[in-house]
């Protein structure tokens, strides 16, 4: 089957969430359901750049030659990967090869290969976005995730109080699924690398004591995007 492809890259790190610090190929999807005002790719969905509809076997020799044998992880993100269907035959290419794979989504489509990820973040979005949760989905998805044990995390970007608020709410509403707060990036077109990086840590601060003052944030992780940090808003690490 294929899927569309904005771009692969790697090996790097997983900059964010979960599983943060893991050595991981990526795989970029185009096109998404949501429109976020922050997005950091929105060149996945804004009509900016092209993609490339791939079949799964041209992906995996395509993650081969440019990751050789340096890669063990395979990271599936977009844009929203849960639009698209052929996702399942490549997970079970990548497992064929002993690799692992990851998912990045938002949590407002379901589909059945969800539950044959290792990995998966659910990235329900805050109210800075733009968007709105339709937690009755949400719902359906942590419960098809949590019934088939998967290995599941949610992750809200934060970028004012208001989305303080929603991420407690969230939390709230689904106390066993290990939850991370990650700080929000607002000027991802910038590449004033120093600046943007004194502005994250600042804000990585705030969201710390922030998180620090709440006594319902008590059994939460607080995390930076990692290669913001490192590599700025540069694309494709
Ligand atoms: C680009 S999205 C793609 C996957 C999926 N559409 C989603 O939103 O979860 C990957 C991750 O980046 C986060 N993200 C997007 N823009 C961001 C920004 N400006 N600052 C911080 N995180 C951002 C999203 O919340 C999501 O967790
Ligand atoms: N290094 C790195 N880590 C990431 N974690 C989530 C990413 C994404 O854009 O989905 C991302 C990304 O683009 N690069
Ligand atoms: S859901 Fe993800 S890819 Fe889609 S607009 Fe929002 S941050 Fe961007
Ligand atoms: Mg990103």
């Amino acid at each position: 089957m294929k899927i569309p492809v904005m771009e692969l890259f790697g090996p790097t790190i997983q900059g964010e969430g979960m599983v943060i610090g893991q050595k991981t190929m990526f795989v970029r999807t185009g096109g998404c359901d949501y429109s976020c005002s922050w997005c950091d790719s929105s060149f996945t969905w804004d009509g900016s750049a092209r993609s490339t509809l791939m079949e799964t076997e041209a992906i995996v020799s395509e993650l081969e030659k440019i990751g050789g044998e340096r890669f063990s992880h395979v990271t599936i993100s977009g844009g929203n990967p849960a639009l698209h269907k052929g996702i399942g035959e490549l997970i079970e290419l990548c497992h064929q090869r002993g690799w692992k794979v990851a998912v990045e989504t938002q949590g407002s489509l379901w589909q059945d290969w969800m539950l044959a990820i290792d990995d998966v973040t659910i990235s329900p979005k805050p109210p800075s976005s733009g968007m709105e949760t339709d937690f009755a989905k949400l719902d359906h998805y942590i419960e098809q995730l949590t019934a088939a044990s998967s290995n599941a995390s949610l992750k809200v970007v934060i970028f004012d109080e208001a989305d303080f608020t929603y991420a407690e709410h969230v939390h709230k509403r689904y106390p066993a699924v290990p939850f991370f707060l990650q700080i929000g990036n607002d000027d991802s077109t910038t590449t004033d690398d120093e600046a943007l990086v004194a502005k994250l840590l600042s804000r990585f601060e705030w969201l710390i004591e922030r998180t620090i003052e709440s006594k319902e944030m008590n059994d939460v992780k607080v995390l930076p995007q990692l290669h913001t940090l490192l590599w700025g808003n540069k694309r494709g690490v």
